[in-house]
């Protein structure tokens, strides 16, 4: 494995390029919208999350399309959100869910979206499907984030099939190493597996599985609670489905949208994240929703001249 190389620090203006701003030619359907498969009877919390964190990054329309026990729970916070399937612009799948049946419904609409070029985003009780993806190597297919905590990520790498010396056996002591070696640790599983990672944690870093890597600056550790990395799914993937809008108004079908591109809106959309919970925070804790809630205020301020 080549030693990633140092990039510049991350910057607003690199935020703000990941930021698809509505104009005039617009519609809800051109600016881009996101399918959401997150949430569970154990944990509809996780749906309402990413959800409400998607609506308030900014798409034209979030297609809530998960379990009916959360879909409930969805509308009942989120009337703006609409249950019916169509057509979508990138895929979020697994915040809130137990381990995906790799055979299962959900799994399917995954890799289907994958192999029509949509980019798809795998978290949580998800992140395991990209150990078996059919469509890693299929040129046409759509990119795949992952988004995976040390302890996720410990668990992806210690259970892979073909095992990787650097990581020790044990998932204690490999998440352990993770949490020191953040961007070795993802840029194992981005070569192995031709996704996107984004390593998630006190330090987040994105790495493409051509190696680029990118760090942000710290966050406040006040985001170490409850559903903030549900809502950390919902506004990447916003972001993604905005990327991919703008992709396919300027090059059409056939050629899906680039890891860069992906890594750029995953790092775009961890600095949102980290943005809106200073606001949301103001030095004290910070519950998810509310930072939720923050992202609005977040990207108008990071949108405007001179931020
Ligand atoms: N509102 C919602 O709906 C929310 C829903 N959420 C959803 O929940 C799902 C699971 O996500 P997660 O990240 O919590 O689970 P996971 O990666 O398995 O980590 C478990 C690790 O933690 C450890 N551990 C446990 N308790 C511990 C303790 N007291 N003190 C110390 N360690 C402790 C535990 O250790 P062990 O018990 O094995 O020793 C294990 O290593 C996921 O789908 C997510 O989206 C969340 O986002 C929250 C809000
Ligand atoms: N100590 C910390 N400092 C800064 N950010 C943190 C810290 N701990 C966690 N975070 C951030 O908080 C979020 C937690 O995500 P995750 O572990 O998936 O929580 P949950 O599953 O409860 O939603 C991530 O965005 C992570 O980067």
């Amino acid at each position: 494995m080549s030693t990633p190389p140092p990039l510049p620090d991350w910057t607003i203006a690199d935020t703000r390029r990941a930021i698809r701003v509505p104009t005039a030619r617009d519609d809800k359907y051109r600016r881009g919208v996101l399918g959401i498969r997150t949430g569970s009877a154990l944990y509809p919390g996780a749906a309402v999350l990413s959800v409400e964190a998607a609506l308030h990054t900014g798409v034209g329309m979030v297609r809530y399309l998960g379990s009916s026990e959360a879909a409930g729970y969805v509308l009942a916070r989120r009337p703006e959100a609409v249950t019916a399937p169509g057509r979508i612009q990138a895929l979020l799948l697994g915040s809130g869910m137990a381990s995906v049946d790799p055979d299962g419904e959900d799994a399917r609409a995954f890799a289907s979206a994958l192999a029509a070029g949509i980019p798809g985003v795998l978290d949580a009780g998800a992140l395991h499907l990209v150990t078996t993806l059919p469509t890693a190597n299929v040129p046409s297919a759509g990119p795949v984030l992952i988004t995976p905590h040390a302890g996720e990520l410990a668990r992806l790498l210690t259970e892979a099939h073909e095992p990787f010396p650097a990581i020790p056996e044990s998932p204690d002591a490999a998440r352990a190493w993770i949490e020191d070696h953040p961007a070795q640790a993802g840029t194992l599983a981005a070569e192995r597996w031709g996704a996107t990672v984004l390593v998630k944690g006190a330090h987040t870093v994105i790495v493409t599985p051509h190696g680029a890597v990118t760090r942000l600056p710290p966050a406040t550790a006040w985001l170490a609670t409850a559903g903030t990395g549900d809502v950390l799914a919902g506004v990447i993937a916003a972001l993604v489905a905005g990327a991919e809008a703008t992709r396919s108004e300027d090059s059409g079908r056939g050629t899906p949208l680039t890891h860069d591109a992906l890594a750029h809106a995953a790092a775009a959309g961890a600095h949102l994240h980290a943005l809106a919970a200073e606001r949301a925070s103001a030095g004290g804790p910070l519950l998810a929703l509310d930072l939720a809630r923050a992202l609005a205020p977040t990207v108008a301020r990071v949108l405007e001249p001179g931020a």
